[in-house]
């Protein structure tokens, strides 16, 4: 069997497109979803590497970190007394892998770095990954003696194999849906230390490929793996993944139901590593989005947001902003793939969120964004809380001469903002451009900059908290994602009081005038 490679063309920055939309769904997507391996009596790790390695930080009480409590009392002073958290699954959680591989071929390590090093622990038994990851790795390491695979030395700049990304596809109509989590299947990245398919040592590469593929493929005893990809890095930084990706063998097409909708996601799009958790996630955040909206999804990878609203919610129109170039493929493939009665305009453009924020955010009712860990960029923060003061001044001059939209003269940029005029409905970009959103919806995974970053957007009263939930996105490592509404403006029943408190004064102040 030859391996088949492919090649990406990747030479427009934006993808618009007209799609037309289902009905919402009736069932809550936990019908759809086995319980959580954990649901017994203890939410503990039991991992025989805890402590070794530096995945999990935490190894009791994993259904409720303590960041919870935090939460609750941060939500509590702004306002929002029922802060809820999800559990999820507490073990097995993790559908998305990315591990380093290091040692010797033969005594290789698969695996995280040991805090503080670059040492890499071999984790064969980790409870986060979901069991066929680790049963992947097995295969790897298997292929890595028998082949006389070279894993990576950091220090010499050596060796073949330096990391290998894992992603399960849990999408599998073939079975009952109870049954489609545990029998996922997994995409091998491996990230070979060479430039391209051309080196010396693609010899190599594709007979580790096909190892794989006779093991786990789908025509093997039993069937673990979905396809095989290479991804080509050189560089000696810390960067994991080169530009270069192929398809070795297997299916390209990796698909994942999620948000009421089928999702592509290649290896090179950002995805989210616990999908249960983010699929309760998005049926939680899809109640907070008027139906018939105009949706921004700011930091929207492949659009997984953006399009799960469009589909659920009849969006009137989705803008979805990204800064990486490789999550479009993903985008254009989910898009070809939804159901015909859609009736969205959607787009997806590349581009950097703090450029000129306020471009991407007017004409919208509701702006969606999840950042990295890092937080919000202070222009994005900046313009969020521009335009809702703007909203508030009745005589204030338009919002777009107030924001400098006009002044725009980047080609991309306007490039970007052409595509996303689009005919139908009667709307068109012209007529509402001065639509000023109502509401944020701001999905964390970072606490720390979140609380910096809701601080500053309720400061001036340009936003306020008006629900918030948490989601046991990584069990164990003691982090929460934080889904937090905002609407608008001051919180109504502050303005209340004051308008009460006037009242008040003036009734005083008549009587002691009589
Ligand atoms: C936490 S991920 C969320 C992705 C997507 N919403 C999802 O759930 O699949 C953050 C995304 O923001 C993108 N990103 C990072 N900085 C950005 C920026 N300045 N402008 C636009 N996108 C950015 C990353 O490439 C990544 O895809």
């Amino acid at each position: 069997m030859s391996p088949h490679l492919l090649s990406f063309s990747m030479s427009y920055p934006v993808f618009t497109c007209r799609v037309s939309a289902i009905s919402p769904p009736r069932s809550s997507p936990s019908c759809a979803l086995p319980p959580p391996l954990s649901s017994g009596s203890s939410s503990a790790l039991q991992c025989p590497h805890f402590e070794a390695c530096s995945g999990c930080s935490h190894e009791l009480h994993l259904h409720r970190p303590v960041v919870v409590d935090e939460a609750t009392d941060f939500f509590k002073s702004m306002g929002v007394s029922d802060f809820t958290f999800d559990s999820c699954r507490v073990r097995e959680w993790r559908c998305r892998a990315k591990l380093a591989v290091r040692g010797s071929p033969l005594n290789p390590l698969i695996g995280l770095y040991e805090e503080g090093t670059h040492n890499v622990v071999d984790i064969p038994q980790c409870k986060a990954h979901h069991p066929n990851i680790n049963a992947t790795v097995e295969i790897l390491r298997r292929g890595i003696k028998q082949l006389n695979i070279e894993p990576y030395d950091e220090d010499q700049g050596t060796g073949d194999l330096r990391y290998v990304l894992m992603a399960v596809t849990t999408y599998n109509t073939s079975l009952p849906s109870s049954e489609r989590y545990i029998n996922g299947r997994v995409q091998v990245s491996l990230v070979w230390n060479s430039r391209n398919e051309n080196s010396p040592s693609a010899k190599k590469l594709n007979e580790l490929a096909l190892f794989l593929w006779r093991n786990g493929g789908s025509k093997s005893e039993v069937p673990l793996i979905h396809s095989v990809w290479a991804n080509f890095q050189t560089s000696t930084n810390n960067v994991i993944f080169g530009n270069r990706w192929r398809l070795l063998l297997g299916d390209r097409e990796f698909w994942e139901h999620i948000g009421g909708i089928d999702i592509s996601l290649d290896p090179s799009s950002f995805a989210q590593a616990n999908t249960q958790a983010f699929e309760s996630l998005l049926w939680k955040l899809q109640k907070y989005v008027p139906y018939g909206a105009s949706v921004t999804d700011l930091y929207a990878g492949a659009g997984v947001i953006g399009l799960s609203l469009a589909a659920t919610r009849k969006c009137r129109s989705v803008k979805c902003v990204e800064i990486n170039k490789d999550s479009k493929q993903s985008f254009e493939k989910t898009v070809e793939r939804f159901p015909k009665s859609v009736d969205s305009s959607i787009s997806w453009h590349q581009a950097d969120a703090s450029i000129k924020p306020s471009s991407w955010l007017m004409g919208s009712d509701v702006i969606v964004v999840d950042p990295p860990r890092k937080g919000l960029e202070p222009s994005l923060i900046d313009a969020l809380q521009m335009i809702a003061l703007v909203g508030r001044k009745e005589k204030s001059p338009s919002p777009e001469g107030y924001l400098n939209v006009k002044e725009e003269k980047r080609p991309w940029i306007l490039r970007a903002r052409e595509a996303s005029v689009h005919a139908g409905k009667g709307w068109t970009l012209q007529s509402n451009k001065e639509l000023i959103p109502e509401i944020l919806i701001y999905i964390s995974c970072g606490w720390e900059s979140f609380k910096e970053d809701c601080k500053a957007l309720v400061s001036s009263k340009a936003w306020h908290v008006q629900k918030a939930h948490g989601f046991n996105f990584f069990p164990g490592t003691g982090s929460i994602e934080v889904l937090a509404i905002f609407k608008r403006g001051p919180r109504e029943q502050l303005k209340k009081k004051k308008t009460e408190k006037k009242r008040k004064k003036r009734l005083h102040d008549k009587k002691s005038c009589q």
